[in-house]
């Protein structure tokens, strides 16, 4: 595990006091966002969807202490990446009159995902996929507040980014193949690249012991990670290296030390938005291939045509 280390410091212009800049990797944070009436609504909200069959379905997840996701605009079947149906779910007005707020006008997120995070739980490392959401994507955290772990990422990041999963085709794909890129490998929810979970982790496992020293070579290049409290009802911009090169996290912890003090987590909620990127706009150009899912399918591509190649000589 990477050394934790204390995050960098922010810009702050004195007529925006409650706008925190990190301009280098393009990271913004936006102090009361919104007021705690709009707070407290939001949070009514997502209870008041809980219907009686999820409900018991959502406790037994809060149960295990899992995050519960609901997704609102548009959203895609990630389990047929490539060939992906779009659904679209009405878009709650509590969300919708937030967007002329958003510090970036000029495109606005139309994929939403309000996420519960029952008190020590957490989201593993991760870099949300590059090919199929804009550039922008906001964070909006409400009931309390929590750190999010941010790391330039790695070697190791881009390795385990590789690793053969699980294939999901449709024909069953009794070998196991790689994870297609924008397929994530949480059950809830298929917007991220994570590190090794499930039949991944064994693999992962198996591959390390081979790798050995390589590996451990590896661990010690990791760049080191540092926290960022997101208040309740602040709103986090990742945009440039923060978006395309950074994993962001946030560890499964019972209690925080804030400010020196040990603090037990609470209920805490987020909403997620991002913009869906539609037909030419779908790929990506960034200058971290490593953790990027376009570079790793033109990756794969170019190998399998390789593959065949070899076949045929
Ligand atoms: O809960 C958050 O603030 C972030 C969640 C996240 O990173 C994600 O869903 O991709
Ligand atoms: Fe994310």
């Amino acid at each position: 595990m990477a050394v934790l280390g204390p995050p960098p410091a922010p810009t702050v212009d004195p007529s925006q006091p409650n706008t925190l800049r990190w301009d280098d990797i393009g990271l913004v944070l936006t102090l009361d966002f919104i007021t705690e009436e709009e707070e407290a609504a939001m949070i009514q909200a997502f209870h008041a969807q809980d219907v009686p069959g999820r409900d018991s379905k959502s406790e037994a997840k809060a149960a295990k202490r899992r995050r519960v996701s609901r997704h609102f605009g548009y959203h895609f079947d990630y389990t047929t990446f490539g060939a992906s149906e779009t659904h679209f779910t009405p878009v709650p007005s509590y969300i919708t009159s937030l967007l002329p707020r958003l510090p970036i006008q000029s495109y606005l997120p139309d994929q939403f995902t309000v996420q519960y995070y029952p008190p020590g739980s957490g989201i593993p490392p991760h870099v949300d996929t590059h090919s199929m959401f804009g550039e922008a994507l906001y964070s909006l955290s409400f009931g309390s507040a929590v750190p999010m772990q941010f790391r330039m990422s790695g070697p190791n990041d881009a390795r385990k980014m590789r690793l053969p999963k699980r294939s999901l085709q449709p024909d069953g794909g009794a070998a196991p193949s790689r994870n297609q890129p924008g397929e994530g490998e949480r059950d809830d929810d298929h917007h991220h690249r994570h590190e090794g979970k499930k039949g991944g982790e064994q693999q992962q496992k198996q591959q390390k012991d081979k790798e050995g020293e390589q590996e451990e070579e590896e661990e010690e290049q990791e760049p080191p990670a540092w926290e960022l409290l997101l208040p309740a009802r602040s709103l986090l911009l990742m945009t440039g290296p923060s978006r395309y090169g950074y994993t962001h996290a946030i560890r499964a912890r019972k209690t925080d030390i804030i400010d020196g003090r040990t603090v037990p987590r609470r209920d805490r909620y987020s909403l997620t938005m991002r913009t869906v990127r539609r037909g030419s706009e779908v790929g990506c150009d960034c200058a971290y291939p490593g953790v990027c899912d376009a570079r790793i399918r033109e990756e794969m591509t170019r190998q399998d045509e390789a593959r065949e190649r070899r076949k045929y000589q």
